[in-house]
């Protein structure tokens, strides 16, 4: 090559790294995913390829990307078609980074939205459908405004320290003074939730880096910062405000898994057992979770909230 010559990147464009895929863009209190329909399971697109979609500047753009496949195409699908056969759909989820995560609690509901969008199911107001991902099975209802999901259960990571201390780790933030104790819970995903005193100290927060976390859960985590509404509990609904910080992500305008985390740790903190519904309120909107008696006996956390589609298209060699 002379050396007058530009340099050519090596970087494929995402046309080369992709190809020609028609995909849907959806959001849940704007937490934002790029959905792909892919029933015959044709497109297994790898981690690489779904960062480069899910780039702001250079790919579509997203907080993750869903790809649409029967559960029968996927071991973690197939394990729960054993028990529920009719969970036909399975949620195919990845981080913007292309790292695969358990759950996505706003994303389940976008994802069923979009394949009522795609005529790939019907579902009137008050039907249900399962569906399967890899945190195991979730039931969704359709409501006259948006989806609501049965998450199932959750659980303290660390039980013992959640019971006696009510904290389990520390968490060391940018913009906010000194390292917080913290709480861990799985939604089959894991979160860490700080809690915050002052609305000042909540905007303060800068999460253009990662809270470092310390012990750091096995897989690594999702963090919550909340900030409880004073008085916590209005019309025997409780409430708090948060933000978050992603795994495979950074900040988000909304998690829905992480709201459920927030309203887990808020209630256990305050011993306020006896309150069943919460309003979580994040930078894209507002999230309800309740705490019901699940049909296995144990409690169950469902999450609620709208789920819009936005736009459609198609990645291809233009
Ligand atoms: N935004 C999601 C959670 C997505 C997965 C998370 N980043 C992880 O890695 O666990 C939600 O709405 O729950």
């Amino acid at each position: 090559m002379r050396s007058t010559e530009p340099a050519t990147s090596t970087i494929p464009t995402l046309q080369e790294a992709v190809g020609r895929l028609p995909y849907a863009k959806g959001h849940g209190t704007g937490n934002d995913f790029i959905l792909v329909a892919d029933p015959l399971d044709v497109h297994s697109i790898e981690p690489g390829q779904v960062a480069r979609m899910c780039d702001r500047h250079r790919g579509i753009g997203g907080d993750g990307l869903i790809r649409a496949v029967p559960s029968s195409t996927l071991p973690e699908g197939r394990a729960i078609l054993e028990t529920r056969p009719d969970a036909y759909w399975f949620m195919d989820y990845r981080n913007a980074d292309g790292s695969l995560s358990e759950m996505c609690g706003n994303g389940v509901r976008v994802f069923v939205h979009f394949l009522v969008c795609e005529n790939l199911v019907e579902m009137p107001v008050g039907s249900t459908l399962p569906i399967g991902t890899r945190g195991g099975l979730k039931i969704v209802t359709r409501l006259e405004d948006g989806y609501a999901v049965d998450m199932g259960t959750w659980e303290f990571i660390h039980a013992q320290a959640a019971a006696t201390n009510g904290l389990d780790s520390r968490v060391e933030t940018t913009g906010l003074a000194n390292v917080r104790g913290a709480l861990s819970v799985s939604m089959g995903n894991p979160h860490t939730v700080v809690a915050i005193s002052d609305t000042g100290e909540l905007e303060g927060i800068e999460l253009t880096s990662t809270p470092g976390v310390e012990p750091l859960p096995a897989h690594g985590t999702n963090v919550e910062y909340v900030l409880a509404a004073d008085p916590l509990v209005s019309g025997g609904r409780g409430s708090v405000r948060m933000r978050v910080h992603e795994r495979g992500v950074g900040e988000t305008l909304s998690c829905g898994t992480g709201a459920c985390a927030a309203a887990i740790a808020t209630r256990h903190w305050a011993q306020a057992h006896d309150i069943r519904q919460w309003s979580v309120q994040v930078p894209g909107g507002e999230l309800g979770v309740g705490f019901v008696d699940g049909p296995d006996g144990l409690e169950h956390v469902v999450l609620s909230g709208p789920a819009v589609l936005v736009s459609r298209g198609e990645v291809s060699a233009a």
